[in-house]
């Protein structure tokens, strides 16, 4: 395992409960529990598992949206279970990790410019205030390096298309320079050769600059395409842990299993899936 100090992010036994509904008799909802992992500079860690597993939970622990029921997550060395209590606290966690949603036309300002959303992300976290010039030339070579030549700047985003829009959401990110870009199922609302063409954006902005990928997806041909580790989640609960690729080729847990066996590929056969037996929830949480 590599060494924990060299971490951006840690998670140490991550646990996150949602009180039961009002005027429900149900329990608490423990939509996360006692889950690790580290995040290493310049890697992609996916995060797997089906809807209502807890991926999303732990990322919106991560960029402080929700607080940390228990247990530890800090990113280079700081804490973020408490959450956030001033603006300059929050500015400078959002200069650390940015979140990229799954539906980019809603996460951006319909009436704002392509340009201008970019350019305010810009203003918004670069360290002594750029001046106006300064930051839309910046915009516009954030644009430029996700695709988006400079006739895109003055368009709106319903002039957009879903591809377009999300090398958008990806350029407003790299506008804060961050350590670290949470991917929430970001390329699941796009067509397969859209898919490919946003996984390769991802890759050559990581071979280009210093940043690390949490990527969070239900679908492991993704998954295998961009990450070099991936934990398994199910129910709350880290499943299975490890190198992509070895998990995928040769998956032991049985979940893992049903997730690669529901993946068509050539020689997939619908009916391998229903023989294939579900795992039960594991307390097993191994670290990644
Ligand atoms: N604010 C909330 N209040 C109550 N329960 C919640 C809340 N947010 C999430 N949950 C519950 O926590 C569990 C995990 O949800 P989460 O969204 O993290 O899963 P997910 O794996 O990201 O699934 P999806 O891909 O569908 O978003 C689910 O049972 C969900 O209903």
């Amino acid at each position: 395992m590599s060494n924990p100090s060299e971490a951006i992010v840690v998670a140490r036994n991550l646990q996150k409960v949602f009180p039961a509904p009002r005027g429900s008799k149900g329990e608490p909802i423990v939509a996360v529990d006692d889950v690790s992992f580290e995040l290493h500079p310049n890697e992609c860690l996916a995060i797997v598992g089906e809807s209502g597993s807890g991926k999303t939970t732990v990322a919106r622990m991560l960029v402080g949206l929700e607080t940390v029921t228990a247990g530890e997550l800090t990113v280079r060395g700081e804490s973020r279970a408490k959450g956030v209590k001033h603006l300059a606290d929050r500015r400078r966690w959002a200069r650390e990790v940015q979140y990229v949603f799954q539906d980019p036309y809603s996460s951006l300002n319909g009436r704002q410019r392509i340009g201008d959303i970019v350019e305010s992300s810009v203003a918004l976290h670069t360290r002594g205030t750029p001046g106006k010039r300064e930051a839309r030339n910046t915009a516009r070579d954030i644009l430029d390096s996700v695709g988006l030549g400079s006739q895109f700047a003055e368009k709106f985003p319903h002039q957009l298309s879903g591809g377009q829009r999300q090398r958008v959401a990806i350029a407003r990110a790299l506008a804060a320079n961050p350590a670290v870009i949470v991917l929430d199922e970001a390329v699941a609302a796009l067509d397969v050769s859209i898919q490919a063409q946003i996984l390769n954006l991802l890759t050559d902005i990581r071979a280009e600059r210093e940043v690390s990928y949490l990527f969070i997806s239900h679908d492991l041909a993704v998954v295998n395409q961009v990450s070099e580790r991936m934990i398994v989640m199910e129910r709350g609960v880290v499943v299975d842990a490890g190198a992509t690729a070895e998990l995928l080729a040769n998956p032991v847990h049985p979940y893992t299993r049903s997730l690669r066996a529901a993946v068509p590929r050539p020689g997939w056969k619908p009916l391998r899936r229903e023989r294939l037996a579900v795992a039960s929830p594991s307390s097993e949480s191994p670290a990644a």
